[in-house]
């Protein structure tokens, strides 16, 4: 699903009102038509009391129409103007005239008014700014923000929080803490970055028939990848294959006190499918891991406690590495040497990322295509702290360029990023923050290349079907309860849902 920016809609909308011969209001008509039909099918008549806070442009403009239908269809509400400017929108005015026509009149808020009464169980829908916000708020239209956000009623966003801007982050920001928000067309980006997804509890897109053959020929940098994208990308296994068709992969890693972290990661690839799996480690994790998991080879570090000297006679299809490794002196000089030697494609997490951000010439060794998990401490030390998310996932692209990496940007929402393009996880949830989760990603990734996908492929999907197994294992667990081996357990279910369920699309998990 791609993300499009605020302008690639305003383009989309004029395309459309040209092309299907219609008037910008007709387009607000459906738009609100859409918003009004989710409200009701949800509410079904119900006497509750709607509050409905509209701005002066055409996001206002979307919330009189909202308001007209609910009034048509008896609900109980009370109708607001925002007043932040006199430059009212045609659509606005056009609306405004309509609700007015049915004896809906709205109270004007402006500077210094009193603010109604929001009682707990009432309903708040604002529409005060969307994608037109273009500059800070006046302090009283901030007020207001506060004001519903201390309320304890359910709020529902039009299009975008009120105060959010859709290209940028602001020191300052306030905007609508939005229980839900129900956007026109596509999610924003904004919806999925930590700074501001947390203003969003839930989204729902609505499609509000803008030309898709325009929207399809939009360059996006970023999509939402969901279950429909993926589905074509899966390789259905063969019946006369052997465990050679399913590649070989090698786990590297560990240190005395962390050797479970190889034992997730290497148990995590083993249930995603790779054909053959060696485990490499310090000796102490050699009866561990042979008592642990039969079905991996081992192969041990002349060292006791940490790896040393890193140097086998195998040779694997890719090798996942860094996982519970340490960064000692005599393992960073082990991993130097080994990345001068080494040609075979990797994935890098953990005290490897920490290694390659304390020697950054390392990272000309790493062999093109290769693939980096940090979460957000480890990006950090990779990267150099950013200003805001925006600023991060700059840094992000131009480092994943400098070094032709695939980075993965990991948290509630993924971004993987290769070169100019991102994409964004739609799984996974809170209880996987749980030590380990990670470990279990860098397995299903490596064992997604050893079968044969391509990189990029490999990560995107492998942090698609890690979320889905850890959303399938909160399902029966609780997100308390979760753990990584608790994730792995549910990697086939994740697998089988990937071509036996339908997958949602246009809804999803909010920040908060
Ligand atoms: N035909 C269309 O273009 C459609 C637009 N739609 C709605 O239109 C919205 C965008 O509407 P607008 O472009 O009118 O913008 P908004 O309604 O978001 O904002 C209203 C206007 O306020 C002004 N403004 C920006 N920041 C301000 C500030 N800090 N203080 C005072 N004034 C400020 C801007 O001039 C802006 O145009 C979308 O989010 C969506 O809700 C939908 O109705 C679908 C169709
Ligand atoms: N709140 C969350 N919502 C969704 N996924 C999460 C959340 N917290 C953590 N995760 C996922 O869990 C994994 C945690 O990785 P990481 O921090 O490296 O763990 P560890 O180092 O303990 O293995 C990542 O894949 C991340 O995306
Ligand atoms: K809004």
């Amino acid at each position: 699903m791609k993300i499009y920016t605020a302008q690639q809609i305003y383009d989309a909308d004029k395309f459309t009102i040209k092309k299907q011969q219609i008037t910008s209001a007709m387009l607000m008509e459906r738009a609100a038509t859409e918003l009004f039909n989710w409200i009701h099918e949800r509410l079904q008549g119900a006497p509750v009391l709607i509050h409905i806070f509209c701005g002066i442009g055409n996001n206002g403009g979307d919330g009189l129409v909202l308001a007209r239908h609910l009034q048509d269809h008896g609900y109980h509400l009370k109708v607001y103007i925002v007043d932040y400017s006199k430059n009212r929108s045609e659509d606005f005015l056009i609306n405004l005239e309509r609700l007015k026509e049915r004896k809906v009149w709205p109270t004007v808020i402006e500077k210094g008014s009193t603010l109604p009464e929001i009682g707990n169980e009432d309903i708040v829908v604002e529409a005060i700014f969307g994608l037109g916000l273009s500059r800070p708020p006046a302090d009283w239209v901030l007020q207001l923000f506060d004001y519903l956000n201390t309320s304890k009623a359910f709020k529902v966003s039009v299009d975008i929080p009120s105060g959010l801007y859709t290209d940028r982050v602001t020191p300052e920001q306030q905007a609508v803490e939005a229980d839900f928000v129900l956007t026109f067309q596509a999610p924003k980006l904004i919806f999925f970055l930590p700074g501001t997804g947390k203003y969003i509890g839930n989204w729902a897109a609505l499609d509000i028939g803008l030309d898709q053959e325009f929207l399809a020929g939009r360059e996006t940098t970023y999509d939402f990848v969901v279950q429909s994208e993926l589905r074509p990308l899966y390789r259905e296994r063969e019946k006369f294959t052997h465990k050679g068709t399913y590649g070989h992969s090698l786990i590297i890693g560990g240190s005395y006190g962390k050797i479970g972290a190889v034992h997730l990661s290497a148990r995590a690839c083993l249930h995603s499918g790779s054909g053959l799996v060696t485990a490499y480690v310090p000796s102490c994790g050699y009866i561990p891991l042979q008592t642990a998991i039969p079905e991996i080879m081992l192969l041990t570090d002349p060292a006791e406690q940490q790896i040393e000297k890193l140097e086998f006679e195998l040779e694997p299809s890719v090798i996942g590495m860094g996982i519970g490794m340490g960064t000692s002196e005599a393992t960073a000089e082990a991993f130097s040497a080994f990345l001068k030697r080494n040609k075979i494609p990797l994935v890098l997490d953990a005290d490897a990322l920490n290694l390659l951000s304390a020697d950054k010439e390392l990272l000309g060794d790493i062999p093109p295509g290769s693939v980096l998990t940090p979460h957000p401490g480890e990006l950090k030390r990779l990267i150099g702290s950013w200003e805001d998310d925006f600023d991060k996932l700059e840094k992000a692209h131009a480092f994943s360029k400098k070094y032709d990496c695939i980075l993965v940007i990991k948290g509630s929402h993924t971004f993987t990023i290769y070169g100019e393009k991102g994409y964004i996880n739609s799984t996974g949830n809170p209880g996987m923050a749980t030590g380990g989760s990670g470990d279990v990603l860098t397995g299903v990734i490596t064992a997604l290349i050893a079968q044969g996908y391509e990189p990029l492929q490999a990560t995107v999907l492998g942090v698609f079907l890690h979320g889905r197994a850890g959303d399938i294992a909160a399902s029966e667990w609780g997100y308390e309860a979760l753990s990584a081996t608790l994730i792995i357990e549910k990697m086939g279910q994740a697998f089988r849902s990937l071509v036996s369920e339908p997958g949602k699309t246009g809804e999803s998990k909010g920040g908060k």
